[in-house]
Parts: structure tokens; sequence; C-alpha cells
């Protein structure tokens, strides 16, 4: 499996787009959250909208969601296809009503079907999104009220898409197997709504060894050789996860 962050900024970056990932399978070309910043951000990786099999959201987010608009648009008027849409059962009524419906709704098109396949997730449930990319929705702590999810991946990768820390829960997915994990870095404390790096500096070593740090601010350059033993990601550069 390859894995390209399409952006590793936080929702405030300017330095970095949004933190979205390409994540490709020799079956199966995913999109995990499409912010603001993912159709400039695409287009400058030299892909279109028509090569993803599919979009996976975590939250509702404008840095997770916010090109969903011209994602939808773009696939009806220009690519005439309706895109796969795999998100949690709780998040697609909010999703529709309180963001996209503004901007999509017209006429007869008066539904979040209209635009996408929407394939309803439940969380703790792996889901088979194609032969050899299966993903388990966790829900996770983020903003009080709100769901938000973070995602099991072929039962080895975790990502963490935005979530206060849960030393608790990186403990036991190790144990249970998990050797790569992308987790959100808040850089400066507190994290507050985010997990900050301070906090993930306290996780056992062994473990810090396996977080590779993404959703970052665009002070990351001055903690270069500052995150333990844990690496950044870096924007636009594919890795292989076995
Ligand atoms: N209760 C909140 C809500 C939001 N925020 C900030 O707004 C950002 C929205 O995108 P995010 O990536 O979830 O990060 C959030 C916080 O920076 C915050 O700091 N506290
Ligand atoms: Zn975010
Ligand atoms: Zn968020």
């Amino acid at each position: 499996m390859k894995i390209t962050m399409i952006g590793t900024g936080n929702a405030f970056a300017k330095a970095y787009y949004n933190n979205n990932a390409l994540v490709e399978t020799e079956h199966m070309k995913l999109l995990i959250d499409c912010g603001i910043t993912l159709p400039y951000a695409l287009y400058q990786s030299g892909k279109t909208f028509d090569e993803l099999d599919g979009i996976l959201i975590s939250h509702i987010h404008a840095d997770h969601i916010g090109g969903l608009e011209e994602l939808a648009f773009q696939m009806m008027y220009t690519y005439h296809r309706k895109p796969v849409l795999y998100i949690a059962e709780s998040l697609i009524e909010p999703l529709w009503s309180q963001s996209l419906q503004g901007g999509l709704a017209q006429g007869e098109l008066n539904s979040i079907d209209c635009f996408f396949h929407v394939v309803a997730l439940q969380p703790d449930v792996d889901v088979q999104l194609a032969e050899d990319l299966k993903v388990r929705l966790l829900k996770t702590d983020h903003i009080p009220g709100k769901d938000s999810f973070s995602f099991l991946i072929n039962d080895h990768f975790f990502y963490s898409a935005d979530m206060v820390f849960n030393p608790r829960l990186l403990l036991e997915l190790q144990e249970a197997g998990v050797h790569t994990f992308y987790h959100d870095c808040q850089l400066e404390s507190p994290g507050v709504v985010h997990t900050s790096l301070e906090q993930l500096l306290t996780l056992p070593l062994e473990l810090q060894r396996k977080i590779k740090l993404m959703h970052y601010g665009d002070t990351i350059g001055n903690y270069i050789g500052k995150t333990g033993e844990m690496t950044i990601v870096e924007q636009g550069k594919p890795s292989i996860i076995e």
C-alpha cells in the first residue's frame, strides 16, 4: 500500500496544504478527507478527481470536507460520474444539511445521494473497500459533542485524523500489531482539540518509533530534531506501508 499526503498542514497552515491523504493499492485509489485546499493540491500533484475510486471522511471540519463541493460539481459536470463517499452514518445528515446543501442543492438535486454514492459506515466494523484495502472506523474524541473518526487500515496502519491524546488506544493498537501510526500533532501546547507534541513525547520510545507526525503547523521547521523517536511526514512524498 502506498500513501501520499496531498497535504500535511493543520487547519490554519499556509505553508502546507490541508492534511489529506491518497492511499493507493493495486485495486483502489482512496482519498482520505477532502479539505478546502484539496482541489488545488491534487491538481498540483498531477492527479484529477476522476482517478479516485472513493473518498473517506473523518469528520466535519473544513480542512477535511471543504473541497467536497468542487469535487461533487466536477464529478457531475466534468466527469459525469458519481463519486463514492465512505462516511460514518452519523455524519451523513450533518454533512449535507450543515455544510454541503447550501452550495450543491438546486431544484431536484436536493439530497446528498444526488451527488455521491454514499456508503454508510459503522464504527468498529471492518469494511472491505477493495480486495486489498480494508478500513475500520474508530470513534475518537476531537470536538466535544461532535462525532469524529480515526481509521485502522488493513489491520496494521492507524491514521488518527484529528483527535485528542489517547495513549491507551495507541498502546492497545500497538499491542494488536499496528506498526505504523500517522498522528496529528499540535506543535505548541496545549493540544486542546488535538494531540500535542508534548503529549506524544510521553509515549514509550518503542511506540514513538512507529509514529509519523502529520497535521502540523507552519512552524514545523523549528521542531526538526525535537520530535523524539517520531518522524515527520513529508507532504507529497509517497511512503510504502506493508
Ligand atoms: N473547540 C475548538 C474548535 C476548533 N479549534 C481550532 O479550529 C480548527 C478547526 O480544524 P481542526 O483541524 O480541527 O483544528 C481546529 C483548531 O485549530 C479549536 O482550537 N477549538
Ligand atoms: Zn483538521
Ligand atoms: Zn478537526
